[in-house]
């Protein structure tokens, strides 16, 4: 099992230790500032494709002790990229219910209260995620910012389901609808750079893509998330909260390239 964790002896500072990879370069996520950022007109809007699964298949939701991920269909796919690839999962970061400020990526220094990872693989060159994973042009995220707002009826679909996955590896299926619904409107606008998996093996195999614009969730939704879930397994004498679990954003002395002119 994967022993790392975000707090204490296993956090992120010692992640190096076991995974040589997370002290490396090309580490995730960063901070978007104006002196990084280039407009690059040939960035297209994200295309999904087969986004829209049929609500009689099923996703499998799951705490694995470090977020929350839901597994999705490998006929979702994201076209626009220099290859092809095809959804692996979903995942989400976030802070605690005194600290709203748990997205990984931030904008001008300032943390989002949360954020959506939409985990794909190259399926052109790779035959799954776990093969994908380590290669330099394995895996593409779409990161959604989180703001509070207004209730998203879309983001309830998986946060309703948070009290049968409480604790560490307990799973629960829950019936598929089009995941673009998690996304912003304005796929055209975007932060575009290559990174890192911002977990433990941290392999810099990411192409991520971060949307301008946040998604909003009511503040009930976000604190059901923030209060809902343990990093610990049910019969375990010492509950740990599943909280916090961003990583600090990392040194970065590279171009980010935006689609879109401020
Ligand atoms: N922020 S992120 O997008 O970098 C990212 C995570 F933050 C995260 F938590 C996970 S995980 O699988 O839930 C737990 C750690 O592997 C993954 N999962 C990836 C990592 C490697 C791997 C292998 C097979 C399936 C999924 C993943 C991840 F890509
Ligand atoms: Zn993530």
């Amino acid at each position: 099992g994967s022993k790392w964790s975000y707090l204490g002896a296993e956090g992120e500072k010692m992640w190096a230790k076991k995974y040589p990879f997370c002290g490396g370069l090309f580490q995730s996520p960063i901070d978007f500032h104006d002196d990084i950022l280039q407009y690059d007109s040939t960035l297209l809007p994200i295309e999904l494709e087969g986004y829209n699964v049929s609500s009689f298949e099923q996703f499998i939701l799951t705490n694995n002790g470090h977020s929350v991920k839901m597994s999705l269909s490998p006929t979702m796919n994201v076209r626009s990229l220099p290859n092809r690839y095809s959804a692996a999962q979903l995942h989400l970061h976030w802070g605690n219910r005194n600290k709203q400020e748990g997205s990984e990526h931030t904008i001008g220094g300032r943390h989002f209260a949360a954020e959506l990872h939409i985990v794909h693989y190259n399926s052109d060159q790779y035959l799954d995620m776990n093969s994908a994973a380590d290669k330099s042009d394995g895996l593409a995220v779409l990161a959604i910012l989180i703001e509070i707002g207004q209730f998203n009826p879309s983001y309830e679909k998986i946060f309703s389901h948070f009290q049968n996955v409480k604790y560490k590896d307990q799973e629960t299926s829950i019936s598929a609808f089009n995941v673009q619904e998690l996304l912003p409107d304005r796929l055209d606008e975007y932060y575009r750079y290559e990174g890192s998996l911002t977990t433990p093996p941290c392999y810099p195999s990411v192409l991520w893509t971060v949307f301008r614009k946040p998604v909003q969730v009511s503040q009930e939704q976000l604190l059901a998330l923030e209060t809902a879930l343990y990093c610990t397994q049910q019969n375990d004498p010492a509950p740990l909260e599943m909280v916090n679990n961003f990583r600090r954003v990392q040194e970065f002395e590279r171009m980010v390239l935006v689609s879109f002119r401020q």
